[in-house]
């Protein structure tokens, strides 16, 4: 079995019970409040900051050239095509510009988490930690479009995660988590289910925080 099946076996119970937050939820059928919504775009904008920059550092690290391409093209899309998608909220809803947010305990958190694995931890690792944040939006993304719900104030997020465009980056992603694994020791896999798993762990408490408006 693929190391990415046997990765998404570990984290099945993490992913149905993020299908079960009431974030998630009532971004589905549209009656998320603005105000959690708004905590978690302005917490979000900050997390693809960080996000895109750990991306590129990964790519960096890449002993490939099409590997290195690949990831700073991630980094430039969490940057680019996600980051306008937050930027069309920000003025559709009137937020705080970016410079004025501080990051909240979870986002701070998983930002410094990830980026401290690309910087410290084997490739292997990095590779495996950064897949939940491309792999749980997709997935929660067409979950959401399964049932869709008319006029749902929220329907850009839910296009933008169940793109094809943003599949293809997913798949890509799951590629190289495969490629890794496949040539490391069992040592080595064993840590990039631990990252993977925990990165899942940090995707529901970040939705979680934006509900519960977890703050310092
Ligand atoms: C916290 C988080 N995780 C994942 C994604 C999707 N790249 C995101 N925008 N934000």
């Amino acid at each position: 079995m693929k190391w990415t099946n046997q990765a998404w076996e570990k984290i099945q119970p993490i992913y149905d019970s993020i299908l079960q937050m009431p974030f998630i939820q009532e971004l589905q059928n549209g009656t998320l409040a603005l105000d959690k919504f708004q905590f978690y775009m302005q917490q979000d904008s900050k997390y693809l900051e960080h996000y895109g920059r750990a991306l590129a550092a990964l790519g960096a690290k890449a002993k490939d050239n099409q590997m290195a391409l690949d990831f700073f093209e991630f980094g430039k899309n969490a940057l680019i095509v996600e980051s306008a998608l937050h930027a069309s909220y920000f003025e559709e809803f009137g937020l705080q510009p970016h410079a004025e947010i501080p990051m909240e305990p979870v986002c701070h958190h998983y930002v410094h988490y990830l980026k401290s694995t690309v910087a410290y931890d084997p490739i292997e690792v990095a590779v495996a930690a950064i897949l939940p944040c491309f792999w749980i939006y997709q997935e929660v993304g067409n979950y959401i479009l399964q049932k869709e719900t008319a006029n749902n104030p929220y329907q850009k997020w839910i296009d933008t995660y169940s793109s094809e465009e943003f599949a293809e980056g997913v798949r890509k992603a799951q590629y190289y988590a495969d490629l890794m694994a496949d040539n490391t020791t069992e040592a080595l896999r064993k840590q990039m289910f631990e990252a993977f798993v925990k990165a899942s762990q940090l995707e529901f408490q970040f939705w979680n925080a934006a509900y519960t408006n977890r703050i310092w």
